[in-house]
């Protein structure tokens, strides 16, 4: 028997309901939230929250929404990793989660995925509204039934992957009462191109593992020379004017603009060096970059906004 059968079967074999409630279950528990990932999303939603309320802002609302919103999100990750255990179970980066490596059976992150998100989107509907709550069920369905499966089909999954990506400030924006309008379009849209370099990035540094494991991330299994680092360059250089939208729709001001443009710029000149040089290490400092550009982007954004308020 191949080590890949011996450990399909490890999956199927804990009987984990039976175990009992420890610190290193929770941990498990914990893992299969995607926290780090997770966290980013709630921040987002948070300031996404702040953006929609501006002089209307109160805590409990908020803390409504993220409990929602939290719930549902935690329902995406388990029900993804659900689908994914054989492909995890095939790369390094992800073979020690806790379904591949049968930490936690199938059958409880079953009901426990359904619980979460089933919950979360009730729980939206009575104690937030009903648009983020059905905002937050498309954004389910968009990350677990369409980008999850079209993974192991063709590279566009990554353009679908990117709308629910999307959502998360879009759902703040919501829950404190505020419509689809030009302003929660423009922080939608920062937000899906942010993606592309931050994702392509992933996807390169990790091609060989995506590779083995039958996902089709990237447009070709093994990319011409500077094929990503074109691509990264074309979405941060779109990011750039796109970014400078909200002072055009009144969301935010002059200080937002200059700091959107020097992040952007930034962006943009870290995806040139690794078209330039395309390097583990390059790609590397490239995802870095992109995981300071959306905070500190939504929160000058945040903040700027207030200002326009005081
Ligand atoms: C199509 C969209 C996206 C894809 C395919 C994607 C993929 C990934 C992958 C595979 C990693 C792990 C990298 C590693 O193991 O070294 C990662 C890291 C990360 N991503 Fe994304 N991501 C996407 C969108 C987002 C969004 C929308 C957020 C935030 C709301 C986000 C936040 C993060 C953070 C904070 C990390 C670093 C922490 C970690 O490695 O878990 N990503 N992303
Ligand atoms: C309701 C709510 C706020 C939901 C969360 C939305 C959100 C932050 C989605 C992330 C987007 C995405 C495509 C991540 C990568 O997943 P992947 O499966 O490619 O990553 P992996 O390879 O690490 O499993």
């Amino acid at each position: 028997m191949s080590t890949t059968q011996q450990s399909y079967i490890a999956v199927e074999e804990p009987k984990a309901a039976a175990r009992p409630i420890s610190l290193a279950r929770l941990a498990d528990y914990l893992e299969l939230t995607k926290p780090r990932i997770s966290t980013m999303a709630l921040i987002s939603v948070a300031l996404g929250y702040t953006l929609g309320s501006a002089h209307s802002w109160s805590l409990l609302p908020l803390i409504h929404a993220l409990f929602g919103i939290g719930l549902v999100a935690v329902g995406c990750n388990s029900l993804n990793q659900l689908l994914e255990i054989k492909s995890d179970q095939l790369m390094p980066r992800t073979t020690g989660r806790p379904l591949p490596s049968g930490r936690l059976s199938v059958s409880e992150v079953l009901v426990f995925g359904i619980l979460c998100a089933l919950t979360g989107i009730f729980y939206l509907a009575l104690m937030v509204n009903l648009l983020t709550a059905f905002l937050s069920m498309l954004t389910l369905v968009l990350y677990v039934v369409v980008y999850t499966p079209l993974k192991r089909c063709t590279s566009f999954c990554t353009t679908i992957g990117a709308i629910p990506g999307a959502m998360p400030p879009i759902l703040g924006w919501t829950a404190a009462g505020g419509n689809l309008n030009t302003a929660s379009f423009s922080i939608f849209a920062i937000m899906f191109l942010w993606q592309f370099p931050h994702f392509l990035a992933i996807a390169w540094l990790y091609r060989h593992q995506y590779h083995q494991a039958g996902l089709k991330m990237l447009p070709a299994a093994d990319p011409r020379p500077r094929m990503i680092g074109w691509m990264c360059v074309i979405y941060a250089t779109l990011l750039i004017p796109v970014s400078l939208l909200p002072q055009y729709v009144s969301l935010a001001g002059s200080v937002y603009s200059g700091v959107a443009l020097v992040l952007g710029i930034a962006y943009l000149i870290f995806s040139i060096r690794f078209l330039g040089n395309e390097t583990r290490k390059t790609a590397r400092e490239l995802i870095w970059c992109s995981l300071i550009y959306l905070p500190v982007l939504l929160i000058t954004l945040t903040w700027d906004r207030l200002q326009l308020f005081n």
